[in-house]
């Protein structure tokens, strides 16, 4: 069966100079997957090409099974959400019209994440960081990708918030989506993780499922996820 999401001999990078190298990458329907590695690992590279933002310098993309090559927009069309830290939403509008522009649509954001109902009317930029990206999270989802790619979903917010957010992509997962997530939070993103890959200078160079990696956690970070590492 193809993957939802899956990137063959990848190679990434800026200016034609690769810094991501022939990766080999697989989200299946159903699954949260960790996409690891110390700063400048090439973690957001990754991301960004995989959404189609960054042309890519070498292998494939496929998104259930077929070939993509085209920018971001096509590939939205192609049913793939993606979020990042920088919180895309729409600060001088109000939380109900963020929504009312999603895909997705108000109801099925809100039944996402009920607790947007008590701001609908305030502007979006007055939310917490934590909020803003439920909203953002909240209208993604509404929309029904099949693939989710979130960069640093929780860059900076509260545990209790990181908590929410990770759960609310468990759930989706759990209802078919496939995720593929870049989290500091490496601790708590590991509860929801399905499997792990560990970049390095680039190049995955460890892998496995969660229950295998969360033995190794303290080892991970020591070895591969410190600054040091990079
Ligand atoms: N716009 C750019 N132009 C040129 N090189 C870049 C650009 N953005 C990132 N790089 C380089 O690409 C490499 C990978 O960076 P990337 O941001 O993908 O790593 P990362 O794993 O996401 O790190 P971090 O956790 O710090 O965000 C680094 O060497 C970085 O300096």
């Amino acid at each position: 069966m193809s993957a939802l999401l899956e990137a063959r001999s990848l190679s990434a990078g800026y200016h034609g100079t690769a810094v991501v190298h022939e990766l080999d990458l697989r989200v299946e329907p159903g699954e949260v997957v960790l996409l690891l590695g110390a700063n400048g690992a090439g973690k957001t590279t990754t991301m960004h090409t995989l959404a189609g933002g960054l042309p890519s310098l070498g292998g494939e993309i496929l998104i259930e099974g077929e070939p993509v090559r085209g920018p971001a927009h096509r590939r939205c069309r192609k049913q793939v959400g993606f979020v990042t830290e920088e919180r895309m939403i729409f600060g001088s509008m109000s939380v109900e019209d963020n929504l009312k522009l999603g895909r997705g649509g108000l109801g099925p954001a809100l039944e996402l994440m009920p607790e947007l109902e008590k701001f609908l009317r305030r502007k979006a930029g007055l939310l917490s960081g934590g909020e803003q990206q439920m909203l953002a999270l909240g209208r993604a989802l509404a929309a029904g990708p099949r693939v989710l790619l979130a960069d640093e979903l929780s860059f900076g917010l509260a545990p209790l918030i990181v908590q929410r957010l990770l759960e609310v992509v468990r759930k989706a997962a759990d209802d078919g989506l496939g995720a593929l997530l870049v989290e500091q939070h490496v601790r708590q993103a590991m509860t929801i993780a399905d499997r792990i890959y560990v970049l390095r200078r680039g190049r995955v160079i460890l892998q496995g499922t969660a229950d295998e990696m969360r033995g190794r956690l303290s080892e991970i970070e020591d070895s591969y996820l410190s600054g040091a590492a990079a």
